[in-house]
């Protein structure tokens, strides 16, 4: 079995990762081990003044970015904005389970934060993409489907967990789709996922109008969780490590939590090409982002 742990992360000196979310719990355990290996790393914050703070606390090479993946012209803003290369593009912010809202394109908010942002934003960036494209996704999304009819739960009633499950699968349908087409366009590229397992993050912050979901999972969290350095392994494999493209990378030990990385199966839902080639199609339609025409590196 392989042992990685961040101090398995190479040098990164000359190299620039963007994280999305990097304020918080697993990108930000992450942001700072790639910065402590000399990557220069990029924060892609929702809150400026959070990424700042957080910024502060970090050693290394850091810039802070406004970016809203809850709202596409953010996402458009900032990839307009960056016009350097990017080394390695870690699409790891998330929301879990909020009550029924929206995202200002008027996508259901987990959908839309955690698919359908990281999706365009990808697509936005790549022609500046020099390595990889690492997305996080979950356990979660074992329980997930793609509801072709209703993505964004405009017809039936809502369920927040199916929702998320929704969001975690098509982040691992999304990587599975950009390898093939990145293959397709002979690009040396990778597309890259991994889930954390379990670790405890203001993912899992108590929020007083699901009270009993809320203790269960605080509950489990004190159990079973692990800190946030030791959620960001599979991260970091899946942004460093010698791996094919389209791995997915989680934990190996107990609860599947805690010990090294390791590459990891996904759901028979998560394997269907078909669903994946349709989900990309209609990503595109509802983003007005394409998968660039502009030349890519190329091998
Ligand atoms: N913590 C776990 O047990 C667990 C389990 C499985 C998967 N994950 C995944 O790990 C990833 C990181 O989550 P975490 O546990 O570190 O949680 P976290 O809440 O600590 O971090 C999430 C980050 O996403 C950012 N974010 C949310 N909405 C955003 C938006 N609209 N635009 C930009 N940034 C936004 C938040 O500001 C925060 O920085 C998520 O994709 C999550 O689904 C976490």
């Amino acid at each position: 079995m392989t042992t990685f742990s961040a101090s398995d992360v190479p040098s990164m000196t000359g190299r620039t990762v963007v994280v999305t979310g990097a304020n918080s719990g697993i990108g930000r355990a992450a942001a700072r081990a790639l910065a402590a290996r000399d990557a220069r790393v990029v924060f892609a914050v929702r809150d400026l003044e959070k990424g700042r703070e957080a910024a502060a606390a970090t050693t290394g090479h850091i810039e802070v970015r406004q970016l809203d993946l809850a709202d596409l012209s953010s996402v458009r803003a900032f990839a307009e904005d960056f016009t350097e290369p990017v080394d390695v593009l870690i699409n790891n912010a998330g929301v879990m389970i909020p009550p029924l809202s929206r995202t200002a394109d008027g996508f259901e908010l987990q959908f839309g934060t955690n698919h359908l942002g990281h999706f365009a934003l990808t697509n936005l960036l790549l022609p500046r993409i020099r390595e990889r494209v690492v997305t996080v996704s979950s356990n979660g999304h074992k329980v997930g489907s793609i509801d072709f009819d209703d993505l964004n739960w405009e017809r039936k009633p809502y369920r927040a967990m199916a929702a998320y499950a929704q969001s975690k699968l098509a982040n691992l349908l999304f990587t599975s789709a950009l390898q093939r087409r990145l293959a397709q366009v002979g690009s040396p590229l990778i597309a890259t996922a991994a889930h954390p397992g379990m670790a405890a993050t203001n993912l899992l912050k108590f929020d007083g109008r699901r009270r009993v979901r809320h203790l269960v999972q605080k509950a489990a969290a004190g159990l079973f969780a692990q800190g946030d350095d030791d959620g960001a392994l599979p991260t970091l494999y899946a942004a460093v490590a010698r791996i094919p493209g389209d791995s997915y990378a989680g934990p190996s030990g107990f609860l599947e939590g805690r010990g090294s990385p390791k590459l990891v199966g996904r759901s028979a839902k998560a394997r269907d090409a078909e669903v994946a080639h349709r989900l990309w199609e209609v990503s595109e339609e509802l983003t007005g982002v394409v998968f660039p025409r502009r030349p890519l590196q190329t091998a």
